[in-house]
């Protein structure tokens, strides 16, 4: 199965968190399955946080990121009857704002899920619910407005 950033074209496919042809990248993978989105990430211990055997909270809101603008663009595209990478001008959203609250410290070296919800979607602008799990507990909640990205002429 194609994850959602499979389908960016190459001159988006630079992104730190989730582009395929960054080699230095998080490589993160989204997908989107009926009305909601996921995505999974270890943490190896290099991404270490404050105090030991936690991640650090800018990898999280990294993944919180990637993960929101990935489930705006796919939601729009079923707002639009279309299919991913379906070769018509490509929709895209990047982050106009994201909000993050970590609730209780995240593991290292687990599998985490990463989830979306779309709350809206009006013209534009996309809201965004997100969650992050370790074993089944909620980690970090965010709420993240993606605006669609418009190519200056
Ligand atoms: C593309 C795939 C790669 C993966 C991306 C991974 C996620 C990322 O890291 S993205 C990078 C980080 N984000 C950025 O660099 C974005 C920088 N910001 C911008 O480019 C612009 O401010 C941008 C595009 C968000 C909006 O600018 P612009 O296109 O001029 O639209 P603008 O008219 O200002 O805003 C559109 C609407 O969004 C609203 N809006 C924009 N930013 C915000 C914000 N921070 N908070 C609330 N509302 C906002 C505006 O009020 C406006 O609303 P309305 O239509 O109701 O009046």
């Amino acid at each position: 199965m194609h994850a959602i950033q499979d389908h960016y074209p190459a001159e988006f496919a630079h992104c730190y968190g989730c582009g395929s042809a960054n080699p230095h990248g998080l490589h993160l993978k989204s997908f989107i399955e009926g009305e909601r989105t996921h995505a999974r990430f270890t943490p190896a211990a290099m991404y270490s946080g404050g105090y030991p055997g936690n991640v650090y909270g800018g990898l999280l809101a990294s993944l919180l990121d990637c993960h929101g603008t990935a489930t705006a663009a796919a939601f729009a595209y079923r707002a639009q009857g279309r299919a991913l990478g379906d070769g018509g001008a490509p929709i895209r959203f990047v982050t106009g704002s994201l909000k993050v609250d970590y609730k209780r410290p995240t593991p290292l070296g687990i599998e985490l899920l990463i989830e979306g919800t779309l709350r809206s979607l009006e013209g534009r602008k996309a809201v965004i619910d997100l969650t992050l799990s370790a074993d089944g507990e909620v980690c970090v909640t965010g709420e993240m407005l993606a605006v669609q990205f418009v190519a200056k002429a």
